[in-house]
């Protein structure tokens, strides 16, 4: 066996899940089918990531309709392992959570024109077009996550809706690290998983988290159950490789609990 792809010790508290948007997105210049979505995944999961996040856009700018089924269906062999596909349940994610009933669904406020998403959801604005949403995934037995922006006063308006996690959208302290801003950020953020852990919510973080600012935000909000990544780390891996990139990963996961 590949060294490499021996067990490799993780922290349980925090799970890796890894974003393939990316590796979609590379394939779909071309018509040969390479870099294979499907192959990416496997290899991270080898590597001990705990979990494959997609995030199918309305225009399948990289995740397309069949790589959500053949993700699915790679997942089925991993029972420890859990699927995540993100989006808007307004635009396509629900036909494809009804199809493929993935562990968790992580509801985003995207526009469709959206290059990438940038906030969290206004639950004054949308709260209730979502809350027969929520209850339908959870009927098919799908977790849901709602991805915000880090404000303590929205998360038990979350809670009511029917929602089991929030995704706190890290962009902001991603931007501010390593700067004079970051330990603002972070109380801002650690304020938010309080209050979604006070009113029973679980708590998930993503967007442009990396190796380098990974360590620090899992210090400073204790209780995040799952990181989502995807841009940085295949990035990482064009480098590095996809098994020792999610090893440094699941290292710096490591370190905030050490
Ligand atoms: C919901 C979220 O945080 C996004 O980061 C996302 O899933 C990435 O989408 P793109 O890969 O299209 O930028
Ligand atoms: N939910 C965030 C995600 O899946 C990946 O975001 P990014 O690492 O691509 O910014």
């Amino acid at each position: 066996m590949n060294p490499l792809l021996a067990p490799f010790a993780h922290d349980a508290r925090c799970a890796l899940s890894v974003n393939v948007n990316k590796v979609a997105l590379l394939r779909n210049t071309r018509h040969l089918g390479i870099p294979s979505v499907v192959k990416a995944a496997e290899t991270c999961l080898l590597a001990g990531a705990q979990g494959i996040t997609v995030h199918p856009r309305p225009d399948e700018r990289h995740i397309r309709a069949h790589d959500v089924h053949e993700l699915a269906a790679l997942l089925k062999a991993w029972p420890q392992a859990e699927f995540n596909i993100e989006g808007n349940p307004t635009h396509n994610l629900m036909e494809l959570v009804r199809a493929t009933r993935p562990h968790q669904a992580t509801f985003v406020p995207d526009s469709v024109e959206q290059s990438t998403s940038d906030h969290g959801w206004d639950l004054a604005a949308d709260g209730e077009r979502l809350r027969p949403l929520i209850a339908e995934c959870k009927a098919l037995g799908v977790r849901v996550s709602l991805f915000m922006d880090p404000l303590p006063e929205a998360m038990a308006h979350a809670a009511s809706l029917g929602a089991d996690r929030v995704e706190l959208y890290t962009e902001p302290y991603a931007a501010a690290h390593g700067g004079a801003d970051q330990g603002a950020q972070l109380q801002r953020y650690a304020a938010a998983a309080q209050a979604a852990l006070q009113v029973g919510l679980g708590l998930n973080a993503g967007h442009d988290l990396n190796q380098r600012n990974l360590t620090d935000f899992l210090r400073a909000v204790p209780g995040v159950q799952e990181v989502s990544i995807g841009h940085a780390l295949v990035a990482d891996a064009l480098e590095a490789g996809y098994t020792e990139t999610v090893r440094g990963y699941l290292r710096a996961i490591q370190a905030a609990y050490a």
